[in-house]
């Protein structure tokens, strides 16, 4: 009887069990070689070679999955992570293999980020004999940042801009991979190694996990400290500007570092020497490492959190291939006539629509503007930039445009909030494949599942056929889960613009 289970052949199950135990194994000795190298969470002036003493590696289902929580109570400002330069991952530092700075040299037209691409796979074609073969290890198989959206992914997007920022992202993924292509087939890099998939590999984990350092802005790849989840800033932290000057690319998260019995000394020095910066973390040149400092108090238990930078929904996808269901950071761009651009002189990106529907105060006085005939336009031109309103009329005339506007774009995508919810939900069923065509027969927004299957080549699948979703197909749901996700929400601030439109409508009448 064949059964495809033999002791040999493990089952895609088995397999499955198997990778994941191997993923706990490398985590573990992972950390005990972070703590070789000096990477500390130790508040002792001496680093210790355990970590667990603030942070411990931990998972987090509804904040980023693997991240770090805390293994005692933490106070704001706190030191709760140091890695030394000589454990950061950076183009500097790995170059110093000869043979690949002699070939990378005769490539002066690439980026630094390129580079630091390039020099990533180069290291994994070393396997065990890499210095960093732990960190190697431990990082994601696989990301979901918008250039690795596939055609039926991208489209579930329904959003003109968001489709055309995936596309975006996908081509300038193909370029720059096509432009290194010379230089890693000069470093004879292994076939897989060559592929646009393992090009896309390595340049999502420098863009979801690098830090900013002030001498190389491919910024630096943080063993540990690349384990630190996303939290947005919030208002009692820094202002995004600042925080955007030292990160360059999101955080990371945690697991369970084992207490360790170190020297427990104060850290009051450190936080005397940082209480006045409010920033999460960054590169200090005076202690020669990466250092990490709590933004907020945290309970024992509690997942640490790293604020990346300001980010909208798409731009978390973009760059970290995550979004934030609440995200006071998120906007909404609507078409706009050129008109309307050429009346004021509010740059473009300062016109859209809040996460809370509110309309931006650039956007409102550019509309005021533009609704003022054009002869009487310098005469009103300080109270719009000031805010003002300008007249009942033109106030109504403004509000009811926007929210015609938005009521048509909701009107035009493929599906309404309802659909999108219903669906959303319905992925908490899907185990494998026979579920998902269960679903097709069953969801009002059954269309997009069969479009899946179709996209997928699984319309045909035979009742006996291995039902199990490969993990290629487990990474499409994943996607296509977070461009509802992400539509879901555009489609919620549009309408939330809609009656807030309304609202103020009626007030003035
Ligand atoms: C620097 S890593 C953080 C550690 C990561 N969770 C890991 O397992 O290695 C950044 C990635 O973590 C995930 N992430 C971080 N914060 C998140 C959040 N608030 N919600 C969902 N995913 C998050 C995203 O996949 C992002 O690209």
């Amino acid at each position: 009887m064949h059964t495809g289970h033999t002791a040999l052949q493990p089952s895609p199950l088995q397999k499955r069990e198997m990778e994941e135990q191997e993923e706990g194994m490398s985590l573990e000795s992972f950390l005990k070689w972070a703590a070789d190298i000096g990477v500390s969470d130790s508040t002792g002036k001496v680093p210790c070679n355990r970590l667990g003493h603030s942070l411990s590696l931990s998972y987090f289902p509804h904040a980023g999955g693997r991240g770090l929580g805390a293994v005692r109570d933490l106070r704001k400002g706190e030191l709760i992570l140091r890695v030394p330069k000589s454990a950061l991952m950076t183009r500097e530092s790995l170059l110093k293999d000869y043979k690949l700075s002699v070939a990378v040299n005769k490539h002066p037209s690439l980026s630094s980020i390129q580079i630091l691409t390039v020099c990533l796979l180069y290291e994994m074609g070393k396997g065990k004999s890499s210095w960093w073969h732990p960190y190697l290890m431990h990082l994601p198989r696989g990301y979901d940042i918008l250039a690795t959206f596939g055609e039926f992914e991208k489209q579930a997007f329904q959003a003109a801009d968001a489709i055309w920022a995936a596309e975006k992202a996908i081509l300038k993924a193909k370029l720059d991979w096509k432009e290194a292509n010379q230089l890693m087939e000069e470093l004879k890099l292994k076939p897989q190694l060559l592929t646009f998939r393992a090009w896309l590999w390595a340049a999502s984990t420098i863009s979801s996990r690098t830090l900013h350092i002030p001498w190389d802005e491919a910024g630096c790849l943080c063993p540990v400290g690349d384990l630190f989840n996303y939290a947005a800033p919030g208002e009692d932290t820094v202002c995004s500007e600042e925080v955007d000057s030292w990160m360059s690319a999101p955080p990371f998260q945690v697991s369970s570092l084992s207490n360790g019995d170190c020297a427990q000394t104060s850290s009051m020095e450190q936080f005397d020497t940082h209480d006045q910066r409010l920033t999460d973390g960054g590169y200090q040149e005076d202690v020669a490492a990466y250092c990490f400092y709590a933004r907020q108090n945290y309970t024992k238990g509690e997942q640490v959190l790293l604020g990346y930078g300001t980010y909208t929904n798409l731009e978390l996808l973009e760059h970290y291939g995550f979004l934030l269901n609440e995200n006071s950071n998120d906007k909404v761009f609507i078409p706009l006539e050129p008109e309307i651009y050429s009346s004021s002189s509010w740059p473009k990106e300062s016109l859209y629509i809040h996460q809370n529907g509110r309309p931006s105060f650039s956007l409102l006085s550019a509309l005021r503007l533009w609704a003022t005939p054009s002869n009487k336009r310098r005469s009103v031109g300080h109270l719009a930039y000031s805010g003002s309103l300008l007249s009942t009329e033109n106030e109504i005339h403004v509000l009811k445009w926007i929210s015609k506007k938005c009521n048509a774009i909701v009107k035009n995508l493929p599906t309404s909030i309802e659909e999108d919810s219903l669906l959303l939900s319905s992925f908490d069923e899907i185990q494998d494949l026979h579920s998902i065509l269960e679903l097709g027969k069953a969801v009002l927004a059954s269309r997009e599942i069969w479009a899946f299957l179709e996209a997928n080549n699984l319309q045909n699948v035979e009742s006996d056929s291995n039902l199990l979703l490969s993990r290629k197909i487990r990474r499409s749901i994943d996607r296509w889960k977070l461009a509802i996700q992400w539509r879901l929400r555009y489609k919620k601030i549009l309408l939330d613009c809609i009656c807030y439109c309304t609202e103020i409508i009626d007030s003035l009448l």
